[in-house]
């Protein structure tokens, strides 16, 4: 049975949670945004019902960057054509984000646009240079900075995203969407460093000595990523996860004081919406609690730490997402398997698992490889 077909036979969505626990800012799609249009109905994603600590008959799968330049057809597609042109361009994004669901008949598609969109829709001057990241012409660094750079977003400023997420759900059919934005720190990072950082100094520098502009800035940021967020829902998304990707360089403590608030903030300004919110970042072993508790569903894990030990610190009223080694695809097959297998039963004990790697697909993966993975986590019995 195909990967495809298999999926279709999920069972529905009313299966009790394992653990016994009731989300109440969860309703039920009683309440889903009258204005969401309808596309393929998604009642039987097994993706959904892990987010949601529902029973699943397999665990579902998807990647971080499963589109993107470990696929040729990608490449092919993007040549001649700047990365943050090609999200402006809703036939481009309904393409890159199909491609790899239909590769490799993944669980869940993940919206192909970037976090630094909403801030270049504003118009922040910044661009996205091939190999390095984001690179931002001024970087904000006083509170005159913010105001006059980073207006409110709304939603006819990000008009190609409403019509690629709309475009996308006819497209996908019962395969769900996940709308996606960078957090309040993660963008600010950009914004202070001015591209891409190894310590953060820049930042948290700004973070400890001047709390006001700290605050003007990261809770615009918040803002601006809850909009975000809400379009994509609005246009028919079906989850969405918050990219906190550098917040593992901040000490519990810190986070606590300095990010969580405005983290929480993103993800408290979509719990009407009816739809999990996945909370991720990079080397947050240490911050999993928290980033759990600022109101996430389902807590992503890199694989720094293991599933398990993930699992303790998140509790048992949230689902987990993770946590494979990217570089694992590049091991010999019997390994990978061995080292997947591992995360599933690991998984086993969760309220709900949706495997994934611990960051972003490289763009060195082979895409074989990446099939041979999806089909490994298929063929997984749960039961
Ligand atoms: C930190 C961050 C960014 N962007 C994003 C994050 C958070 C996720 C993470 O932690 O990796 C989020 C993002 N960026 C992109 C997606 C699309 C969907 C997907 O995951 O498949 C998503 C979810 C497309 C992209 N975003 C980018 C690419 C590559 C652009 C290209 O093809 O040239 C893609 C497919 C560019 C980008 N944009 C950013 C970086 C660091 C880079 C890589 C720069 C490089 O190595 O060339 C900022």
């Amino acid at each position: 049975m195909s990967a495809a077909e298999k999926k279709d036979e999920a069972p529905t969505t009313s299966g009790t949670p394992k653990d016994g626990t009731k989300d109440d800012t969860k309703g039920t799609s009683k309440d889903r945004p009258k204005d969401a249009p309808k596309g393929g109905s998604t009642t039987t994603s097994t993706f959904l019902a892990a987010c949601r600590g529902e029973k699943v008959d397999h665990v579902p799968v998807w990647f971080m960057r499963q589109a993107g330049r470990s696929l040729p057809e990608y490449r092919k597609l993007r040549e001649g054509v700047p990365m943050l042109e090609s999200c402006t361009r809703p036939e481009m994004v309904v393409e890159i984000t199909m491609q790899p669901v239909r590769r490799y008949g993944v669980d869940a598609a993940i919206f192909y646009s970037d976090i630094v969109v909403p801030l270049k829709a504003i118009g922040v001057d910044l661009d996205i240079v091939p190999g390095t990241g984001p690179v931002v012409a001024k970087p904000i660094r006083t509170v005159k900075d913010v105001e006059p750079q980073l207006r409110e977003l709304t939603p006819a400023d990000v008009p190609y995203v409403t019509e690629s997420v709309r475009g996308l759900v006819s497209e996908l059919g019962t395969t769900p969407l996940i709308g996606f934005a960078g957090a309040p720190f993660t963008l600010a990072s950009y914004l202070i460093e001015g591209g891409p950082s190894r310590d953060h100094r820049l930042t948290k520098e700004l973070m400890y000595r001047d709390p006001a502009t700290w605050d003007a800035l990261l809770g615009r940021l918040a803002t601006i990523a809850a909009t975000f967020l809400r379009v994509q829902v609005k246009a028919g998304a079906k989850a969405v996860q918050l990219f906190d990707s550098w917040a593992g360089s901040l000490s519990r403590e810190d986070y606590v004081k300095y990010v969580k608030p405005y983290a929480k903030r993103v993800l408290d300004a979509v719990a009407d919406l009816d739809v999990p919110r996945i909370h991720f970042g990079v080397g947050t072993g240490e911050l999993l609690g928290e980033m759990g508790d600022a109101g996430a569903d389902v807590v992503g894990v890199d694989w720094r730490v293991s599933l398990s030990d993930a699992l303790a610190r998140v509790g048992s009223g949230r689902s987990v997402q993770g946590n494979l080694d990217p570089t694992v695809l590049f091991a010999p097959d019997e390994v990978m398997r061995a080292k997947a297998t591992a995360v599933l039963d690991a998984g086993r004990k969760a309220r709900g698992h949706v495997f994934n790697l611990g960051h972003g697909v490289l763009p060195a993966t082979d895409p074989d490889a990446l099939k041979r993975l999806v089909d490994h986590v298929h063929a997984y019995e749960v039961r």
